[in-house]
Parts: structure tokens; sequence; C-alpha cells
């Protein structure tokens, strides 16, 4: 296909994404099969450009007056592409399976690329109905965070010390030019490609011999927050697919035990093939049983309970920017309300003397410090660690700079730390 051809393919495929409310994956997916001539190269080229037009979709169509997909493709390419108008102007209408030529009025738009005027969550490109979050959280960065949260991310590896080191890692994979993480000690980056590429890692011997892990550096690094000790007996609560699971048996040395437990089972599935690759052989897994309790045994014994809980994923925008246009408005507060559950119920299994860590991968605090006082605030026995202080005990005395300033805990962010956005606290039981 042509590069022209693409973009029509393109400005396709977010037709049908918005018109029936498709995930972009599913739409991507499905205009694959029915159009079988167009190679992986192809598919990847579209599926890059479509995600470019979510991460600016709201700049993108304000800049061009309306937001039909065509208009928000055509804005992407000179928002988050830098494309001249000269440029797109070669493209549409060249052959004939290019998109129509520019009208006078988008070549003019184009031209002045002109946000003057257009509110923070437009300049930001995040959903308007979290404005008000947006102001609350981040007062005066509003707009600089959501555009941090519009760009591309690269692929961030955890070196899996079970198995290896980071300098060995670093020369298995050295191929693929990966840089060492600024925080965590087990971090590697590889930068994407400009055409948005990231390395073929399902095939990579490293990966397969569970060398690494795909795994954002902060996501590494709220696990190591988490204190986790050889011997210690562990209850990963919100366990999904086994990210920090496995961080944390890494962690322990696969000494102690780690129970991981998620009320969706189906989520869990993945973690087996993951624990068998990395060589984690102190992970047990507790699979929900329908209506029957699975963790009883687990009442006041466990020395931490990781609640890596579920949240808007605000944090992950650069990874899913699917995500920040698809969550509805009810979402936030369906959430907060999930997330007061869980960590009523993770206090109950944490012993004297133990810690409870609560994570997020939103960044807002209606779902952070507020949560986490108003537990403080309910619950007996329970005192929160200063940030500082659990960076610092953790190795990485480094993440004190990110401490909330709302309340406990430590907030990163790709506008601060360069990271995905993570939230975490740690709270000692008396
Ligand atoms: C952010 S995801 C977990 C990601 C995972 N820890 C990782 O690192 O890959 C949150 C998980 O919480 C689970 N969840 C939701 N409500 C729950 C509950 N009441 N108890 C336990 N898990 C719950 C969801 O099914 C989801 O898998």
């Amino acid at each position: 296909m042509t590069p022209a051809a693409r973009i029509a393919a393109a400005i396709e495929v977010l037709a049908d994404i918005e018109t029936r409310r498709r995930p972009a994956g599913d739409a991507l997916k499905d205009w694959g099969l029915k159009h079988r001539f167009a190679g992986s190269k192809d598919r990847s080229a579209i599926g890059t450009l479509i995600y470019d037009a979510l991460r600016v979709r709201a700049s993108a169509a304000w800049i061009m007056g309306e937001e039909t997909p065509r208009a928000v493709v055509l804005g992407a390419l000179r928002r988050a592409r830098g494309m001249d108008v000269a440029a797109i102007a070669a493209l549409c209408g060249a052959g004939p399976h290019a998109p129509e030529p520019l009208s006078e009025q988008e070549t003019a738009r184009l031209a002045a690329d002109d946000l003057s005027g257009a509110p923070d969550h437009v300049q930001g490109d995040y959903p308007e109905w979290l404005a008000p979050s947006f102001a609350a959280t981040f007062g005066d960065h509003a707009v600089t965070e959501g555009r941090a949260l519009a760009a591309r991310a690269p692929v961030d590896l955890r070196v899996n010390t079970l198995r290896t080191d980071r300098e060995k890692a670093l020369k298995a994979l050295s191929h693929f030019s990966p840089v060492t993480t600024p925080y965590s000690p087990w971090g590697l980056r590889i930068a994407v490609a400009p055409d948005g590429r990231g390395p073929a890692l399902a095939a990579e011997p490293a990966y397969v011999k569970g060398l690494v892990e795909v795994q954002d550096e902060a996501s590494q690094l709220v696990a190591l927050l988490s204190g986790a000790k050889p011997g210690w007996q562990v209850l990963d609560l919100c366990a999904g697919a086994g990210g920090k699971t496995l961080a944390l048996a890494a962690m322990m040395e696969n000494k102690g035990q780690v129970f991981a437990t998620d009320t969706d089972g189906r989520r869990l599935m993945p973690i087996f093939d993951r624990l068998e690759r990395s060589g984690a052989r102190n992970v047990q897994v507790r699979a929900p049983k329908g209506a029957k309790p699975v963790l009883t045994d687990l009442e006041g014994r466990c020395d931490l309970v990781l609640v890596d809980a579920p949240c808007t994923g605000t944090g992950t925008w650069r990874r899913n920017p699917d995500a920040k246009w698809r969550t509805r408005p009810g979402a936030l507060e369906q959430r907060r309300q999930e997330q007061a559950e869980i960590l009523r119920e993770a206090a109950t299994y944490v012993k004297p003397g133990g810690r409870l860590v609560y994570v997020t991968c939103s960044l807002l605090r209606e779902e952070n410090e507020d949560q986490v006082s108003a537990f403080l605030a309910a619950s007996d026995g329970f005192l929160p660690l200063d940030a500082a202080h659990a960076a610092k005990a953790a190795g990485v005395e480094a993440l004190g700079q990110f401490a909330s300033t709302f309340g406990p805990g430590l907030r990163l962010s790709p506008a601060t730390s360069n990271t995905d956005g993570f939230y975490a606290a740690v709270m000692l039981r008396s």
C-alpha cells in the first residue's frame, strides 16, 4: 500500500471505531481480515497512525474545526507527526486509493495549527469530563501532564534477577540498543522506531528464556517500594496477569510465599506461563472458586498485602490512547467504590507489624491520596509510611522527589518521571 492509501485506511478504521464505539484493536483486526492484500507492515503503519490520532484526538479536531475521522487523522499528521501542510497535501489526492485532496479550508487550518482559545482539556488531549479531576490533581500543570500522556511510550523491560543480571541482559539485547532506566535497578529501555514499531520480543531468546519481562519502569518501582523481603508471606490481591507478582517473587529470591489472586479468573490465565518462564517457584495462584472464599487462611497472617487496584488507568494512556476516550464518566465513581471495598478487605489479611501497599496506574487524586486518606481515617491500626522514607528504604531514594503534596504516597507520571503514571502508598499496621 502507498503511504496515502494507509492514511485513507486509517480514516476508514477510525470511522468504524467512532461510529460503532469499538475498541481500536477489534476494528483494526476486522479491517485486516477484510483487506487481506494488506501486509503486516501496512497493518502496523495503519495501527500506529490510528493510535497517534487517538493520542491527540481533541487537539487535532480543534485545529481542523470539526470532529470527523478525516479531520482527526489529518490534524494528527500535523500535531502528532509534525508534518507540514505541503507534505499532507502531497499525500491527499495522490492516486486512486488516497484520501480526497485537501479543501481550501483544511489547507488553511493545517497551516495555522491554531490552538489559541482552546480549553485545557483540548490542549492537553484528555476527556472534558475529567477536566475537574485533572485540575484538582495537577493545577497549572494539567496541560503539560496531558500532553506527556499523549506522547508515545518506549518499551521498558524488567530484568528478571531470578535468571540473570542487568549487565548480562543488556548484552543479550544489545541489537535493540537498550539503555538502563534512571530509577529502577532492574530496568532496561528500548526506544520505539519512528514508525512506532517496538522490538519483536515474543521471538527474542532473552525474552523466551525469561531473562526479561515487559514492564513499565513505574510498575517496577511500585513493586520495589512495597519492600517485599525473602521469607515473607505476601498476598498480591489484584494480581491480574501477574506483572507485580513476578517482580515480588524476584525481590524475594524465591524464598517465602506469594499468594496471587484476582476476582476475575480469566485475568489470571497468563500468569501460569509467565511464572514458568521466569523461574519463580514461590508463587501460589489462588484462582477464585465461585462464592467459596479462597483466602480465609491468610487472615491476619501476611507480612505484605499488595493492592494493585482496578482504576481508571489514566496513567497508562501513552500505551492505551484508545482507553482515554472509551472510559465513561461513571467509571471514576465506580472504581472509587471498588477501591474502597478492596482496601477494607485487604486490611484483614495484614498481620500486626505488617504492611499494606496501595497502588494504582491512575494519576487522579480521587483514586489515590483521597482514597488512602479516607481508608486511614476509617481504620484503626494503620499508619502511612512517609513516601521519602519508603523510597529510601527500598533503595530508590531519588523517588522521594515524587512524594505527593496531597496526602500519603508518591506519584510518578510521564511528565515528571518519564514513566507511566502510577501512585503508591505504603501503610504499616501497628
Ligand atoms: C490493575 S489490574 C492488576 C494488574 C496486575 N497486578 C499486574 O501487575 O499485571 C487490577 C485487577 O484487579 C482485579 N480486581 C477487581 N476487583 C477486585 C477485587 N475485589 N479483589 C481482587 N481483585 C480485583 C481486576 O480483575 C484486575 O485484574
